[in-house]
């Protein structure tokens, strides 16, 4: 499913009419008839309706709305919260329809006693007020009604997006209507991806009207990615393969202090399909960790104090993928095996956690690697390599990921409860599963392995990164179902939840 900005959402609106010729009229019909047939799986014919329309296309479709469930023998009224001049050209047509249909209109541009006496005797209110043209705050006679929508405890059905919300990221301030259910038109909003906009939507669903794929591709390469998305893209395993077959990979990381990160990657890694896995860290980490994790080669690593310092004796040539970073502290001596890593890393090279730390003064040495480099940073880490405070990387993640992938020609996964996928030619996904278990030390470490693992199959490297990104959601999903809670669950849970996940959603192999 596409994600889109307001200003790529009208692009679209405009090219349908105009190329293809899809009368507004037409949209407008299709999007309220869909909008009502989510409504219908909500709603009895005992409930009581008001749908609150304003003045542009979003009140246009609340009229379809008001006129689709009133034909249908629900008990509908419309409250129209802007003055007749504002209802125009199709909206206007709509009106007419549901008029000539003998619906019923209250016109209230503020809360008055009677529009709370209303809402009060509904039982649904449908939020047809302001769409995605809604622009800065929400003026006082539609905040009011806005207001005591939200006090009303009734529920809650918005039409494209709760009134007041802003589509898009790095808006200002806002009030919003507080949806219990969402029914999004034509492509998915940037807004229901972010910290601060998405509970505003409650339960969510898109509904299609009959934009073209190919106009919408036109207009943005953002794309939402689901369960289909992983299904149809996830490699096959070929009958005859052998590990050679599934990559060689090489984990370089720990430190004295910080055995575990480095073995929760590898071990993630050798549980997501690697061929062969190869752990680089120092002679004491070795020796804690070669009992657990057997299925792992090993290879010592200079150390100063218990800390990496130079990896000199590595063959890199022999690996398809280099992860470094995770546990490797912020001791200077580490610093020269980064960059050593840089250059010497022959194929895909992933840098996680500390490496990231040590990475913020080399980052245009990125730009002359032949392969692809991929960086795996939370809001924190992002926000330490640009300069910048956290909460702005989180008022436009899509944004400062973006400008970050193409200039220094990487895959950067930004890490969070919308994780964001950006390749070096500004193509992103965005991974919304997973659950507040997954908030906990060590999970970003057990990610990193499996993208290890899949970007060394027989994938385009951005989908094998997506799709790692999916499993690692879809195991701490599956686990909170089953048997653990987001309190316990750990980070080697999820390494253990890869083959559920693997053996249920790749069953047709
Ligand atoms: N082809 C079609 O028909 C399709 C249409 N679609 C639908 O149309 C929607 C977009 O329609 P749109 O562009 O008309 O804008 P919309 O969101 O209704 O807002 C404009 C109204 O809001 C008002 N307003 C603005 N800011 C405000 C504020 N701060 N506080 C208060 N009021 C404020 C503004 O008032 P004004 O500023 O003009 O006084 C004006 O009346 C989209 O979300 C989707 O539902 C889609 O389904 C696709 C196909
Ligand atoms: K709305």
């Amino acid at each position: 499913m596409f994600i889109v900005t307001a200003e790529e959402m009208y692009g679209i609106d405009r090219e349908t009419m105009g190329s293809i010729g899809v009368d507004g009229k037409i949209l407008m019909e299709n999007a309220g008839r869909e909008v009502s047939r989510e409504i219908k799986k909500r709603i009895t014919k005992k409930d009581v309706i008001t749908v609150l329309v304003g003045g542009g296309n979003n009140g246009g479709d609340g009229f379809v709305v008001a006129r689709t469930l009133h034909v249908e023998g629900y008990s509908v009224k419309v409250v129209q919260v802007v003055g007749d001049e504002k209802i125009k050209g199709d909206a206007d047509y709509h009106k007419n329809l549901f008029l000539r249909c003998n619906g019923l209109i209250f016109y209230r541009d503020f809360i008055s006693d009677e529009v709370k006496h209303i809402i009060k005797d509904s039982t649904v209110i449908v939020d047809a007020m302001v769409g995605i043209g809604v622009r800065g705050k929400l003026k006082d006679s539609i905040l009011s009604i806005a207001q005591f929508v939200n006090e009303s405890n009734k529920q809650v059905i918005a039409i494209d997006i709760p009134s007041g919300l802003p589509a898009d990221e790095y808006h200002s301030e806002f009030y919003a209507v507080q949806a219990d259910t969402t029914v999004v038109i034509g492509a998915l909003k940037q807004s229901l991806f972010l910290q601060d906009t998405a509970s505003y939507y409650g339960e969510w669903m898109m509904v299609s009207i009959g934009f073209p794929f190919e106009v919408i591709h036109q207009y943005t390469d953002k794309q939402w990615w689901n369960i289909t998305d992983f299904q149809s893209s996830f490699p096959k395993r070929k009958e005859n393969s052998h590990k050679g077959t599934h990559g060689r990979g090489l984990v370089i990381g720990g430190n004295h202090l910080m055995p575990g990160s480095v073995m929760m990657t590898t071990r993630a890694a050798v549980r997501s399909g690697a061929g062969l896995t190869t752990t680089g860290t120092s002679k004491s980490v070795i020796s804690m960790m070669a009992s657990s994790c057997n299925e792992s080669m090993y290879i010592p690593i200079q150390e100063q104090e218990g800390y990496l310092s130079g990896a000199s004796e590595i063959d890199y040539s022999v690996y398809d993928a280099v992860a470094i970073g995770m546990g490797i502290g912020r001791k200077k001596v580490t610093q020269k095996l980064i960059q050593e890593t840089i250059t010497a890393a022959k194929g895909i090279l992933l840098v996680d956690a500390d490496g990231l730390y040590h990475l913020k003064d080399q980052l245009n040495e990125l730009k002359s690697r032949q392969k692809p480099t991929i960086l795996t940073p939370h809001p924190g880490e992002m926000a330490t390599l640009l300069d910048v405070t956290i909460s702005e990387i989180l008022q436009k993640p899509f944004s400062f990921s973006k400008e970050f992938a193409m200039e220094y020609g990487v895959y950067l996964v930004l890490k969070g409860k919308f994780t964001i996928i950006t390749s070096p030619t500004g193509r992103q996904v965005v991974e919304s599963g997973g659950n507040p278990g997954l908030a906990k030390g060590g999970s970003g470490d057990v990610l990193s392995g499996i993208i290890l693992a899949m970007v060394m199959q027989d994938q385009p490297i951005f989908e094998a990164i997506c799709n790692a990104c999916y499993l690692h959601s879809a195991s701490a999903d599956n686990l909170v179902k089953e048997k653990h809670s987001v309190y316990d669950l750990t980070a080697t849970d999820i390494i253990e939840g890869i083959p559920n996940v693997l053996r249920t959603l790749t069953s047709s192999e």
